[in-house]
Formats: structure tokens, sequence, C-alpha cells
């Protein structure tokens, strides 16, 4: 098992959140709390420290993590220079990513990831149906072999992982956490959707 001492959470606010007008997805308030802070609350108290990878906004990502890290390449490069950026980063020999737009991950996404990697080196959540690439625990020991990989242009996260001894881990009771919100529209609906549940819980 990996100690929590081992473990360094990241939290990819990187994009440019074009399908949201171009907004910072991060920042968006949803049910109360800036989506990031929602995955904040997944991570917390789990992870030695817990960064968050953005682009823009620096200022307003510290009230939410220990440390703000830009990508080592700008440009928006995509996802996987925001993972490589945060194996560079990390001070531990693992790292678990998860995405700023995705407030319904699990309570015990860090423990089921710990648990879930066994032997190999980079552990992905499927939720039954997809893997979610952005939901990982990856070794640190890897950022040699991605700035490699990245120099040789791919930009595919699944075909960097399909290079190494990766393994799935399996969500598929709670596919609804890995919900994933890039339009307004599938922010207002899920929003929606929360209030119309815990509505009927209260009462
Ligand atoms: N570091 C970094 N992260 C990125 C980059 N592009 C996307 N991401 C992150 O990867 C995750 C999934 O990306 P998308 O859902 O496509 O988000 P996005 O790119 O902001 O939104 P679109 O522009 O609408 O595609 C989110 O957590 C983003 O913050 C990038 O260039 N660099
Ligand atoms: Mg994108």
């Amino acid at each position: 098992m990996i100690p929590t001492h081992e473990l360094t959470g990241m939290i990819l606010a990187g994009g440019e959140g074009r399908r949201m007008g171009g907004r910072d997805k991060g920042l968006e308030p949803f049910a109360g709390l800036p989506l990031v802070g929602h995955v904040v609350k997944r991570l917390e108290g789990q992870v030695a420290e817990l960064l968050i990878n953005a682009n823009r906004n620096a200022d307003a990502y510290r009230f939410f993590a220990d440390r703000v890290i830009a990508d080592e390449e700008g440009g928006f490069k995509g996802p996987l220079m925001g993972i490589y950026s945060g194996l560079r980063a990390a001070k531990t020999p693992w790292l678990l990513v998860a995405p700023c737009d995705s407030p319904a991950l699990p309570d015990n996404l860090v423990a089921r990831m710990v648990a879930g990697v066994g032997d190999h080196d980079i552990a992905v959540a499927f939720d039954g149906e997809r893997l979610h690439p952005v939901v990982a625990l990856l070794r640190t020991s890897l950022a040699d072999d991605l700035a490699a990989t990245l120099s040789e242009g791919e930009r595919k996260i699944d075909r960097w992982y399909a290079r190494h001894a990766w393994c799935k881990v399996d969500m598929s009771d709670c596919p609804d956490a890995f919900a994933n919100l890039n339009t307004e529209e599938e922010k207002l609906r899920l929003e929606s959707l929360l209030a119309a549940v815990s509505g009927k819980v209260s009462t």
C-alpha cells in the first residue's frame, strides 16, 4: 500500500474551457462552490501535498491548494502536458491526478486508486464502460519517459499509458461519479439533478 506521505494529489485545471465560453472551468460556480473546490474535498487530507495545475488565475487557485503549478511548456498542449508537469513538480514517488470538472467523484477515490494499483506503475479509473485517463495514479519516476514521449509530439494520454505497466481500477459501481462538465448546459443539468436528490434526502 502507498502511505499518504508518498502521495501527491493534483487537480488538472489547465485547459482553455472552450466549450464553456473560454472561461476558466475550475473557477466556475457549481452548487455553491467553484468546481475545483468539489474535487479538493475528495483529495484533501489524503495526500502529502495538493497541487493544482492551472495556466490562468493562479492567485485564485492558490486558495484551494498547497501549490499551484503551470504547464512546463505553455501553449495549452493538452492534459498530458499537465500530467507531465505534475510528475515533475511532485516531491513524492506517486501522483494522483483528477480533473477539475468532475465534481461528483467518489469520496473514497484515493483509497480505491491506491488499493487498485497493485504492482503496476499506472492505475486508471474505469466506470464499467469507459476509461477515465485523467483520473489516474502514477509513479512520478515516469517523468523522463513522458518528456521523451511529449517531445515526439504524442498528446494522447491512453497511448502513453499503453507503453507502461498499467491497470484499470474498477469503479463500475459508481459510473455517475465520473460525470464531466464540458458545457454550461451539462453544468446546469448536473446542478439541478444534485439539488433534486438532496431535496429528496432532506424531506
Ligand atoms: N495542464 C493542462 N490541462 C489541460 C489542458 N487542456 C485540458 N486540460 C485539462 O484536462 C481536463 C480535460 O479537458 P477538457 O474537458 O477538454 O477541458 P478544456 O480543455 O478546458 O475544455 P475544452 O476547451 O472545452 O476542451 C480538464 O481538467 C482540463 O483542465 C492543457 O492544455 N494543459
Ligand atoms: Mg479539451
